[in-house]
């Protein structure tokens, strides 16, 4: 089985989670799940650009700072105070940025052309026709498209469904995806170490990168290789879990709790040709179904099996495409060697602006402290044994959005 196959075999098991109306400060990252229309035109009334005087443009059509015209001033328009609702001919209203033009009127003189008076004001300089209004309906028409389906909302696109007045959207929500790490000999961060003891950064590492996919993640303390004590785990987290992934346990050892407890329930346990990751488990467990992706214990196997199949099965969850990380090409400035028969998973440290990619640490998947200062990985195709300087690579960009 290769990666994409097995990554394939996820996804068409996942469907996207039901979407709902969510309040639009929830929605942030979400896909949209139905087409946004505009409810009301965009701007809603004709209304001033500039602090000035609204003005029938005949009566100021010769000002000038020789000839100034004077006209009386009837009124003030303030935003959110319109009082004057019409101007008569021969007359000016002073209006605020944003506040409604009065019927009749059909130019803004800004108050630096006047000599901003209160009663009468005194126009120096002749305006353009129709300067310094903004047309109801001129960037958004009631009915317009505003947001199809299935965007990932961002900022902008939440300011203008607001902007069109509406409070909620129906958006896919995140999925809870609860994180277990099996081990006998792990120990909690913070808590004393044994001769043969290590501390879990599994479960920190794939809670945070399930948070950073758009999940929200449950990390579960860590769970002995003692299947009983698993499948209580286990079960207990089911009912708040849209997606279950485990850590360790998953290959050929006397002690290899998940593959042991979970084999049973017909969750499928097999190697994926992959370096690190080989060992994989998938399936469906509990009452409810709920999916579980079980992955390697060697920290850099987990994350690298976390990228390939994990954060597709949660972006997938959520509606938002494409599902896996696209994927760059790029120089390598140093030669590599790879395992024949596997895709091998380099860590390196892409760098955009020369498209190049130089391996950072070797392959070893125990290797947590090379994965740390890596941004990407490099995919060796199976059949390559190894590339030298300047040869051309597949790069995934470990922190890119997309
Ligand atoms: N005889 C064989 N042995 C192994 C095979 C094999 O095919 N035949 N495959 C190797 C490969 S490849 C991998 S990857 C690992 C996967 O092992 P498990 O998933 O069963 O994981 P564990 O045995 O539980 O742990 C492996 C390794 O990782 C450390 N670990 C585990 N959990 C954590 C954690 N939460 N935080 C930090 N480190 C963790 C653990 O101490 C082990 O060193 O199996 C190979 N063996
Ligand atoms: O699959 Mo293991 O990840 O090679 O160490």
């Amino acid at each position: 089985m290769t990666p994409q196959e097995h990554r394939q075999r996820i996804l068409d098991d996942l469907e996207p989670m039901p979407a709902y109306p969510q309040p639009l400060m929830d929605c942030l990252g979400l896909a949209v799940a139905e087409d946004v229309h505009a409810g009301v035109s965009l701007p809603g009334f004709d209304n001033s650009s500039m602090d000035g005087y609204a003005v029938h443009y005949a009566d100021v059509a010769t000002a000038s700072a020789d000839a100034p015209v004077r006209l009386p001033v009837v009124g003030e328009i303030g935003a959110g105070q319109a009082s004057v609702l019409a101007l008569p001919p021969g007359a000016a209203a002073k209006i605020m940025t944003g506040a409604p033009m009065p019927a009749g009127a059909d130019t803004v003189v800004p108050y630096e052309w006047t000599d901003r008076g209160v009663a009468a004001v005194e126009i120096r300089r002749t305006p353009d026709e129709a300067q310094h209004v903004r047309y109801a309906g001129e960037d958004v028409a009631k009915g317009d498209l505003l947001v199809p389906a299935g965007t990932v909302l961002g900022p902008r696109h939440l300011g203008l469904i607001a902007s069109v007045g509406r409070a909620q959207v129906a958006v896919r929500p995140r999925p809870r995806v609860v994180v277990l790490s099996t081990g006998t000999e792990l120990r909690e961060p913070g808590d004393s170490l044994g001769h043969d003891s290590i501390y879990d950064g599994n479960s920190f590492l794939l809670a945070a990168a399930a948070r950073r996919a758009g999940a929200i993640a449950y990390r579960v303390g860590i769970v002995p290789d003692e299947p009983r004590a698993f499948m209580a785990a286990l079960s207990d987290q089911l009912v708040r879990a849209d997606l279950v992934v485990t850590s360790g346990g998953v290959s050929m050892g006397d002690y290899d709790v998940v593959k042991e407890a979970l084999t049973p329930h017909g969750v499928w346990f097999g190697p994926v040709a992959m370096q690190p990751g080989k060992p994989q488990g998938f399936g469906r467990v509990g009452e409810e179904r709920v999916p579980v992706v079980c992955l390697p214990g060697n920290p850099v196997s987990s994350f690298v099996s976390f990228e390939l199949f994990v954060l597709p099965a949660v972006r997938r969850l959520m509606g938002l495409t494409p599902e896996a990380r696209p994927v760059r090409r790029a120089t390598l400035t140093h030669p590599v060697r790879s395992a024949q028969g596997k895709e091998q998973y380099l860590r390196g440290w892409y760098d955009g602006s020369q498209a190049s990619v130089s391996p950072v640490g070797g392959p070893g998947s125990h290797l947590i402290g090379d994965l740390a200062a890596a941004n990407c990985l490099i995919v060796i195709p199976p059949e390559t044994v190894s590339l030298g300087e300047n040869a051309e690579v597949d790069v995934i960009e470990l922190d890119a959005e997309f």
